[in-house]
């Protein structure tokens, strides 16, 4: 990060941060505040590899800059995107509310700093709005390098909830609880395990589809708060319940337990969609055939080895252990032929056998598996080179 000298204040100053990915085990699905994004239940997930999947952001303010302006991978957007104005509100609202001495210099400069306008630039390394939870990545990098930029300390996950209310989740490695909360200051996330807490999980994202979707979890969450009975059912009877069993498989590494509380979690998602009216639906044809394999899967040797979960597209998310990686993939493979094996495998490699088609199923073939692993939280990238922004304030 360039110095900042306070009494130069046309100096541009820059920070840049990454941040992962999360897929949920318990589905966040539906608010009681739209405005603030107050979850109808809690939710708890697993952050995933900066290695393989991750949102980078770059930061600038400076006192030159005529307005606040947003590029997305390349392309400027409107910073009038209202889930953006909320982060950027937030933010503005913790600097003004923060109590500070006068005479301390950097902090009058924070607090001359926040009236600036500010520009951001930020890149997916994977598909955006595909269902692949690039909005939880993104806002929890916006919000960690605002923060790093601000000095906003303690508790931050609550401004990236009012971006997208999975981010929060986003701002912690390892395994991570969203409580539902009454208010602002209640809906946050915490850390339950960190990253190395069960080294031995592995996570294969089944990509079926990299597509943008037709109806965003937004829309489709409150379609289903207004109309779906089963859900007021859900939210209060089955996933306290679930929280609580899964954080103890979690802590016990207690697999079996782990993946069926999360297949039932995500079949429920689906059954609450499906009880929505008009029903949506997320899932196709291969994503069914995908649960009927892993069911068979673990039917063969008699024990739980696999577990699916599918959040608002068709992708299927599998979580295993790494001694059954290879064993899957071959097997999968076998079932569900990709047009091509060239880039097949992405992310951690894997030395597995290329099957002789069996049966292929009908329906969409399967583009490509995404094989990675729960890593840590958002961090800071030191190297100025790595910046997204120019000396001249504009993407590189
Ligand atoms: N790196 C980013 N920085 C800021 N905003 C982003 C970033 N990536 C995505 N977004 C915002 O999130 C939107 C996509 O969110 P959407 O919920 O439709 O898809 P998704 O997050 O990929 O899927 P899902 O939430 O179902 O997993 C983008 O249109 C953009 O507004
Ligand atoms: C199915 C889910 O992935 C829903 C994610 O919903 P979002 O966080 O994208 O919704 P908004 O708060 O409206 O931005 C389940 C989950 O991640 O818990």
């Amino acid at each position: 990060m360039e110095k900042v000298n306070e009494k130069d204040t046309d100096t541009l100053c820059c920070v840049t941060s990454t941040a992962p990915v999360n897929i949920a085990m318990i589905k966040y699905w539906g608010k009681k505040d739209t405005d603030l994004i107050i979850p109808l239940n809690g939710s708890l997930s697993a952050t995933l590899d900066q290695g393989q999947l991750c949102a980078k952001t770059s930061v600038a303010i400076s006192r030159s800059f005529k307005n606040d302006r947003l590029w997305l991978n390349g392309t400027e957007q409107s910073i009038d995107n209202p889930r953006i104005q909320s982060v950027l509100n937030e933010m503005r609202r913790r600097i003004r509310k923060r109590k500070f001495d006068e005479s301390d210099l950097s902090e009058s400069f924070t607090q001359g700093m926040s009236k600036w306008h500010l520009h951001i630039v930020s890149v997916n390394n994977f598909p955006t709005a595909a269902g692949l939870a690039s909005s939880a990545a993104g806002y929890a990098c916006l919000v960690h390098a605002l923060s790093k930029l601000f000095n906003i300390e303690g508790e931050v996950s609550s401004i990236a909830r009012v971006g997208s209310g999975s981010a929060c989740r986003s701002m912690y490695g390892g395994w991570v609880e969203w409580l539902p909360g009454e208010d602002t200051g209640s809906s946050i996330a915490v850390q339950v395990a960190p990253e190395d807490h069960w080294p031995e999980i592995r996570v294969l994202i089944l990509v079926v589809n990299d597509q943008k979707k037709p109806v965003g979890s937004t829309d489709g969450m409150q379609a289903t708060v207004r109309t779906s009975d089963l859900m007021q059912y859900r939210a209060k009877k089955v996933v306290p319940k679930r929280i609580n069993m899964i954080k103890k498989a979690i802590f016990d590494k207690d697999f079996e337990t782990f993946a069926e509380v999360t297949m039932k979690e995500s079949n429920q998602l689906h059954a609450v969609c499906m009880d929505t009216h008009p029903p949506i639906f997320y899932m196709n044809d291969t994503s069914k055939q995908i649960i009927r394999f892993v069911h068979d899967f673990n039917n063969e040797e008699n024990t739980i080895r696999a577990a699916y979960t599918f959040d608002a597209g068709p992708n299927a998310c599998i979580f295993l252990l790494e001694e059954n990686v290879k064993k899957f993939i071959s097997s999968f493979s076998r079932k569900f032929p990709p047009s091509s094996y060239e880039n097949y495998i992405r992310g951690i490699p894997v030395n597995f056998e290329q099957p002789t088609p069996a049966t292929p199923v009908k329906g969409d073939l399967l583009k490509y598996i995404i094989h990675t692993k729960v890593g840590a939280g958002p961090a800071i990238v030191g190297d100025e080179a790595e910046s997204l922004i120019g000396n001249d304030g504009l993407p590189k």
